[in-house]
């Protein structure tokens, strides 16, 4: 998805390399990684469809909307997802794109829904993700390619009790492969000390936190946000001077979404996207796609954007993939294990490719021996 096509944002060679360079996702919805073509066969398929066919295609293909048109599209994307199966086969879906785009770990964060009418509570929609997961492994080939761990998303419409209840589950399910919580939703709704005490909860239970904050501008709680130190931060469009120094200060690692920023407006254009700033003072961050199936991306198109924006050279880009691995949620045990497998891909591409005049490692030509790795 997304990088098939000739994009005029990047040059075929910058994908191919993106493409081929392994990647780790660590900011994904799954309700907005779902396939387009799923959307529209899911839809086609409900007695009633909340939305007539081409509205939705419409929707999908329109290339620039608001945060509030966006979350308008959840809500249709949610009301064709309601049931077991559905999320089942997104997840396998979601599992299998990223695993052809090269991702060799993912974080994936989703919100438990409970629906009463289709006999779904949070518990059994997380079974359903994780039959999802189950059938992706049991029909790769390629299973041990790509890793998987699932961040429990409280949606910022939540109550304190709801959000308490997923803070729960997620300790729960932590020797089950959830590593984290996740604080998402439509950034204009809703108010921080709502959901605090469940991110305490599951802060205090041994579980990594990561919280969606200045999407829109609202430096107060931005501001109590970066004070509450979470482990990962997504986003932070909108920072005065004062921000920029608390996070720069924080050293806590950036979640960014360069084509969903774009897309939503929340930052005018690739070139001003605040990626070039922190990552050239070395602030940790890390590239991700938010919503592959919302703005038509993958984490390879990201990478391309970010390489022909910021002309950042091939080193860098694998510098950039690789440095993503401190910034997981794993153990330090299976960090190291991650970045061994990540950097022996890097090799075999490279010796792979050494007749080509990509490198991984560097920028230089690989072919006639240039590249001193
Ligand atoms: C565009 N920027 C964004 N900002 C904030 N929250 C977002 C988001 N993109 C997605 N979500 C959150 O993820 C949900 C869909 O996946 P799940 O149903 O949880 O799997 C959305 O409803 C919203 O709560
Ligand atoms: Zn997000």
């Amino acid at each position: 998805m997304g990088g098939e096509e000739r994009d005029p944002l990047f040059t075929p060679e910058q994908y191919i390399f993106c493409q081929a360079l392994p990647k780790i996702e660590l900011h994904a919805h799954l309700n907005g990684s779902i396939r387009p073509s799923t959307t529209e066969e899911l839809s086609q398929e409900l007695e009633g469809a909340p939305i007539s066919l081409p509205e939705l295609q419409r929707l999908i293909r329109q290339t620039s909307r608001t945060l509030g048109e966006c979350f308008q599209l959840f809500d249709v994307i949610h009301r064709i997802t309601t049931t077991h199966e559905a999320i089942q086969r997104i997840t396998r879906e979601v599992l299998e794109d990223m695993a052809a785009d090269n991702v060799v770990y993912a974080e994936l964060r989703t919100t438990p829904k409970a629906r009463p009418e289709q006999g779904m509570t949070k518990e059994s929609y997380l079974d359903a993700v994780f039959r999802g997961i189950a059938d992706y492994y049991a029909a790769s080939r390629r299973a041990a390619d790509i890793q998987v761990r699932l961040l429990l998303s409280i949606d910022r419409r939540q109550s304190a009790e709801d959000a308490m209840d997923t803070a729960r589950l997620a300790v729960r399910l932590k020797d089950e492969g959830v590593a984290g919580l996740d604080l998402s939703g439509n950034p204009s709704v809703g108010q921080w000390d709502t959901w605090r005490p469940a991110l305490d909860y599951a802060r205090q239970h041994g579980l990594k936190v990561t919280v969606h904050a200045g999407e829109v501008w609202n430096p107060e709680e931005t501001a109590s946000m970066l004070a509450w130190r979470p482990d990962r931060i997504g986003h932070m469009c909108c920072l005065d001077g004062t921000l920029e120094k608390q996070l720069l200060d924080s050293y806590i690692p950036l979640e960014l979404c360069l084509s969903s920023n774009v897309c939503t407006e929340s930052v005018p254009s690739y070139g001003a996207h605040h990626f070039s700033a922190f990552h050239s003072t070395g602030h940790p961050v890390v590239l991700c796609t938010d919503d592959t199936g919302v703005f038509a991306t993958s984490l390879s198109r990201e990478y391309a954007l970010a390489a022909a924006a910021f002309g950042l050279s091939n080193e860098k880009l694998t510098q950039l993939a690789l440095a993503a691995v401190d910034y997981t949620f794993l153990e330090p045990g299976e960090q190291r294990a991650l970045r061994d497998q990540m950097e022996a891909a890097i090799e075999v591409e490279r010796i792979d490719n050494s007749s080509s005049p990509f490198c991984l490692f560097c920028s230089k030509d690989a072919g006639g021996g240039a590249c001193s790795r």
